[in-house]
């Protein structure tokens, strides 16, 4: 038997070398522009740009790793889209903190998250979650990822009156990604291999025919990490004022995850009972991975939700998660050539994720409003406030409170009551952040 057989069991799961690397280069390609965006972001906050690069591709693949040896799940990490903003627009550029503290913000919180995990609240977290929300973070995310695919594309523009408005069609990189989901579409349908691979690919070549894309070469060194190696300022993080900051970063961390890989493992076929043993490991590779990656110099890191491309892709064990890996190691020296895929190349792969992952709405209960209800809040407030633990908090909150005055109670698990009001209290305390 070889390594691959051995360690990640493909025959069990169905699948092969040759998919499992296709599903890893798709869910790659779909994430890779983490590693400009993060440095951009966090470069604002006045961290070292080329540091935080570095610090991005080594947590994504070390994270990465963990997921794919240790539960053997084809779920990626890397610094989330959501907490990084946060980390730089609100921690540091409007409180006033160091983006040393901050970093020691995110260090604590991850210890916070880690212990909660090996103390199994986490688990217990999940399995007080109601069937109706559980379905609707499958949705949520769906949309999610459909405004981040649709804002990349160009199809989807902000605006000043309305916040959203349809973007410019007669842009080129607009045309080109809403061919490129139709290629996909097509080719999906007719059952082609690496059809999300393809409409990818598709459109990069077709970018530098149409949209004045350029080649910069493939090679290139990578920067020094040391401007932001142990940087971290964990005295001040552990200081009272910075108490609502350290609760932000751990329950949007938690939710965030959590929601992430209960939604991507549920479409992989991976949340069932006889593999739970699996998805509790995956909880704790990922709880493993925020300290590790404050020490390097990056925002939280957490389960990607572009995962799901390369799920649809066929990926279902730890191989495509270490596939993504050795691309994002490779990444340090080949950020040139990776930097060639333009985000409307990506993003129809994402939209056409999206929509498969509302095929869940079927699964709501529609005819009980105290279900369906939270269900739909949940699934729509993840896109309306870029934000997966946002949409959990207001779903969990109108959860308990339709129970609560309609006398079902006694349907509402202990836990649950716990987090509605966690959430209610930050809410109140804290506000929108
Ligand atoms: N915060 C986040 N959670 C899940 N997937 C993401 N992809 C990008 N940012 C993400």
């Amino acid at each position: 038997m070889n390594w691959t057989e051995r360690i990640f069991k493909l025959r069990e799961h169905n699948t092969n070398v040759r998919t499992e690397l296709v599903a890893g280069l798709t869910t790659f390609l779909s994430m890779a522009y983490i590693m400009f965006v993060n440095p951009s972001i966090l470069g604002d906050a006045g961290m070292p740009k080329g540091s935080v690069f570095v610090a991005t591709c080594l947590i994504a693949a070390l994270g990465s790793t963990i997921m794919a040896l240790y539960a053997n799940y084809p779920i990626a990490l890397a610094p989330g889209m959501g907490l990084n903003a946060y980390f730089a627009y609100v921690v540091v550029l409007k409180m006033g903190y160091t983006w040393e503290a901050a970093l020691g913000a995110v260090f604590v919180s991850g210890c916070l998250f880690l212990i909660c995990t090996m103390l199994g609240l986490r688990e217990l977290i999940i399995k007080g979650i109601p069937q109706s929300i559980r379905v609707s973070i499958t949705v949520g995310l769906g949309l999610f990822l459909a405004l981040i695919a649709l804002k990349t594309a160009g199809v989807v523009a902000a605006d000043q009156n309305t916040y959203v408005t349809l973007g410019d069609l007669h842009k080129p990189e607009v045309i080109m990604a809403l061919l490129g989901f139709l290629l996909i579409v097509v080719l999906d349908r007719l059952k082609v291999p690496g059809a999300l691979l393809i409409g990818i690919l598709a459109v990069t070549v077709a970018s530098f025919f149409f949209g004045g894309n350029t080649f910069h070469g493939i090679f290139s060194a990578p920067p020094s990490i040391e401007p932001t190696f142990m940087k971290l300022d964990i005295k001040t993080a552990l200081t009272t004022g910075f108490l609502n900051v350290v609760l932000v970063f751990f329950l949007v961390e938690l939710f965030d995850a959590t929601g992430t890989l209960m939604g991507v493992a549920r479409r992989a076929g991976l949340l069932v009972p006889e593999r739970m043993g699996r998805f509790n490991r995956s909880l704790l590779a990922d709880s493993g991975a925020i300290f590790v990656g404050s020490i390097l110099g990056t925002s939280s890191t957490t389960a990607y939700v572009e995962s799901a491309a390369g799920v649809q892709a066929g990926g279902r064990t730890g191989l495509t998660a270490l596939t993504v890996a050795m691309l994002f190691l490779a990444c340090l020296f080949i950020a040139p050539l990776a930097g060639v895929v333009p985000g409307y190349a990506t993003a129809p792969a994402l939209l056409f994720v999206a929509c498969l992952m509302l095929r869940d709405l079927t699964e709501v209960q529609w005819d009980e409003t105290t279900e369906a209800i939270p269900a739909v809040v949940t699934a729509l407030m993840m896109p309306f406030t870029y934000s997966i633990a946002n949409g959990l908090a207001f779903g969990f909150i109108t959860y308990a409170v339709l129970k609560l005055f309609t006398g079902k109670v006694k349907e509402v698990h202990w836990i649950m009551w716990v987090i509605a009001a966690l959430f209610l209290f930050k809410f109140i305390y804290v506000g929108g952040h």
